[in-house]
């Protein structure tokens, strides 16, 4: 027996394809690409489920605000945007789509570790001003430095296959994966201790939980190579911005290249200082922002619900981040 789910809002922009396999199954969809908390707040007790993207909080407020609420949908992979442990307690399931991006998101990590290397952005933005400064922008290879990465979930493996193809070393952190499992995609499991003063360039994908919060700090920093390279494609929060904006100004971090940030959108004067600094790379959270990925987190959101109320019609398993459901 499935569950009574007649209405879905879809909220954040997901793509039409989710509204579309909803829809064929008989289930009420309704689209709202922006909304306010003020807006969220009235609507959600219209519904029983909401998918969302990174933009919108599912706090316990709106949560409690959700009346005949029974699942959240988080049509991408973090879900550090909803109150998991609040939703739990209520018996609403909290499912997402933890895969379906992985491949945007390294990819748009690798470019940004290849325009750090080579000034891409601040050479552009010159030349489109008028200067012609190649002897500002001589950059270095990548073949033959040194990768770390930390979080070799989804992403982060990805990430080491094609940087491992530009001559990359890449060594790697995570708690969860074994030494003989990092062979397979080229990387070399080490301690986080052995890889500060060893990475040329550290690229974070570890998901931002309260062990994670401020994972490069000053503390950390210090221990670096003077000049490394950061490259954020995970989470805001896990860089403390204060400590990167003074390792920035002395110098110990070279460059940062940053798609992810604090709060989003930045609104903060610290943040807006990080942005604006001549060695950093910013980007408004665009990793999962591909037509491919963005496809792929719609389908196989709506499949998960349209299985949740008609079980086995879809191949799609359940991935379910509360156990709730299984009640
Ligand atoms: O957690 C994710 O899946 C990514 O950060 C993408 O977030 P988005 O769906 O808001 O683009």
């Amino acid at each position: 027996m499935g569950l009574d789910i007649k209405s879905v809002l879809v909220v954040d922009g997901v793509g039409a394809n989710c509204t579309e396999i909803l829809n064929s199954h008989g289930i009420k969809v309704t689209n709202k690409a922006k909304i306010t908390k003020e807006e969220l707040l009235k609507e959600i007790p219209n519904y029983e489920a909401l998918v969302v993207r990174s933009a919108s909080q599912v706090t316990k407020e709106i949560l409690d605000a959700g009346s005949r609420l029974k699942v959240v949908g988080r049509a991408g992979a973090g879900v550090d945007n909803i109150d998991v442990d609040a939703a739990g307690k209520k018996g609403i399931g909290v499912i997402n789509a933890p895969g379906a991006n992985a491949l945007s998101a390294c990819e748009l990590t690798c470019g940004l570790t290849m325009a750090l290397a080579r000034y891409v952005v601040p050479a552009a933005t010159g030349l489109r001003a008028g200067r012609w400064d190649r002897a500002l922008y001589t950059g270095t290879e990548l073949n033959g430095k040194t990768l770390a990465i930390l979080g070799l979930g989804r992403v982060g493996r990805e990430v080491a296959v094609r940087m491992h193809a530009f001559g990359m070393k890449i060594v790697g952190f995570d708690p969860f994966v074994s030494a003989e499992q990092c062979k397979e995609f080229h990387a070399t499991k080490m301690e986080l201790e052995q890889i500060w003063p060893l990475a040329d360039y550290i690229t974070l994908h570890t998901p931002l939980i309260e062990s994670t919060r401020n994972f490069i700090n000053a503390d950390v920093l210090k221990k670096c190579k003077k000049g490394v390279k950061l490259i954020n494609v995970g989470r805001g929060g896990l860089i403390n911005e204060r400590d990167l904006l003074d390792a920035l100004n002395a110098g110990q971090v070279g460059a940062a290249a940053l798609d992810v940030f604090e709060k989003e959108p930045p609104t903060d004067p610290l943040t807006l200082e990080i942005i604006q600094h001549p060695a950093v790379v910013a980007t408004p959270h665009l990793g999962a922002s591909t037509k491919e990925a963005q496809i792929r987190v719609g389908q196989e959101i709506a499949e998960q619900l349209v299985n949740l109320v008609k079980p086995g019609t879809y191949a799609t398993p359940l991935a379910e981040v509360t156990r709730v459901l299984a009640k």
